[in-house]
């Protein structure tokens, strides 16, 4: 197992948000021999993971090492932390984060696990890290990829992109969260990381729609394959690296999130093709599912870029402009024909 210990003793990593993935995703780095703080807001989740070592309320069942714990003291997480990891919902990151900022370690390394884009300005999760922060953008990273948090929590095998401006910087990272069962390459576009990571939600939910609609796999495939397609128009508009939406990033994470029923996003597509209401699948939804907002700001950013993203925006159109699903899918597909590439 790697073991990240420099001479000033092991990494320290704090990580703020006690939820499905900020619980796995600290337990891959303490795993990975990382000193590990848990900031959530709830003091009995708090106390049960100390108590416990398990997080019942999202990983029910789960050891967690002893090298992490959990506080509801935000300066105690942060104190002397050489990554913050932050994995709240993303549209609440700036607020959180506004409370945080005069806490952080001086330079530290913030970390993204987010998958989504801020509604109303359109930025990315790093983006918001930055503007918030005032960090510079090569002391910030994202971690992305297929990565089911109950599949990581089970140590089941998966990859990832660790990506930051500053390669060095990605590949401290990369150390620091590398284990037996979690191994994460390096990537220097954060731009296109992020569109892929936020942009497979919305195409999770398109798929998720279409499977309770009782469509069959060539919908799925055509969906994954188009979304992709989307994506990747978007992501050149905004200056990513196209190949990157054909790693981990992309196609790795599409092919996780529209296949699995572990994925909130596709659950609750599923829920919509089904028939039921926007109101009853927010009900039955514990758990984060950025693409029922981020399809919106998505949509925002496709149409500040000039770009063309139809499956966005049938599912903008199904999920908060009531549009039946099946009115929804014969518009998609009666759509002027094209050519493959354009
Ligand atoms: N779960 C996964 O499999 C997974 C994997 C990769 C990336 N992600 C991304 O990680 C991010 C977090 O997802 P998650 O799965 O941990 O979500 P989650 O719903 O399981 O947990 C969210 C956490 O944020 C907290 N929270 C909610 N509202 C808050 C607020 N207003 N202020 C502060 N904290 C608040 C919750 O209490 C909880 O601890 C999302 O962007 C998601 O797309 C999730
Ligand atoms: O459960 P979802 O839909 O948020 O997906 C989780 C991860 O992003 C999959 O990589």
């Amino acid at each position: 197992m790697t073991n990240p210990v420099n001479s000033a003793g092991p990494v320290k990593a704090a990580v703020f948000g006690t939820g499905s993935w900020g619980t796995a995703f600290g337990m891959v780095l303490a795993d990975a021999g990382c000193d590990v703080t848990l900031w959530g807001r709830r003091a009995e989740l708090a106390d049960a993971v100390n108590s416990t070592r398990t997080n019942p309320d999202y990983l029910p069942g789960v050891e967690l090492p002893e090298n992490l714990r959990a506080t509801t003291d935000p300066a105690k997480a942060a104190d002397g932390a050489d990554f913050t990891v932050l994995a709240v919902p993303s549209q609440t990151l700036r607020q959180n984060l506004a409370a945080w900022a005069p806490l952080l370690a001086p330079d530290t390394v913030l970390v993204s696990l987010m998958k989504g884009v801020e509604l109303g300005s359109a930025m990315r999760m790093s983006e918001v890290v930055e503007d918030v922060t005032k960090v510079p953008g090569d002391r910030v990273a994202v971690v992305t990829g297929p990565n089911l948090a109950r599949e990581i929590a089970a140590r089941q095998p998966a990859a990832a992109v660790v990506a930051c401006r500053d390669e060095a910087v990605a590949q401290r990272l990369q150390t620091a969260c590398h284990t037996p069962y979690f191994r994460p390459y390096t990537n220097t576009d954060v731009v296109g990381c992020e569109l892929g990571g936020a942009v497979k939600n919305v195409i999770g939910l398109a798929v998720g729609i279409a499977d309770g609609m009782g469509l069959g796999d060539n919908a799925k495939g055509s969906l994954i394959t188009r979304g992709l397609a989307e994506t990747t128009r978007l992501g050149l508009a905004m200056g990513a690296d196209p190949l990157t939406f054909s790693g981990l990033a992309g196609l790795g994470d599409l092919v996780a999130t529209c296949s699995s029923p572990l994925s909130r996003n596709h659950t609750f597509g599923t829920n919509l093709g089904k028939g039921m209401t926007l109101e009853e699948t927010i009900a039955v939804t514990k758990q984060t599912a950025e693409g029922v907002k981020s399809c919106e700001s998505v949509l925002d950013l496709a149409r500040r870029h000039g770009v063309d993203m139809p499956i966005t925006e049938t599912v903008v159109g199904i999920v908060h402009e009531g549009t039946p699903p099946m009115v929804a899918l014969k518009e998609l597909m009666s759509r002027s024909a094209k050519p493959e590439r354009r």
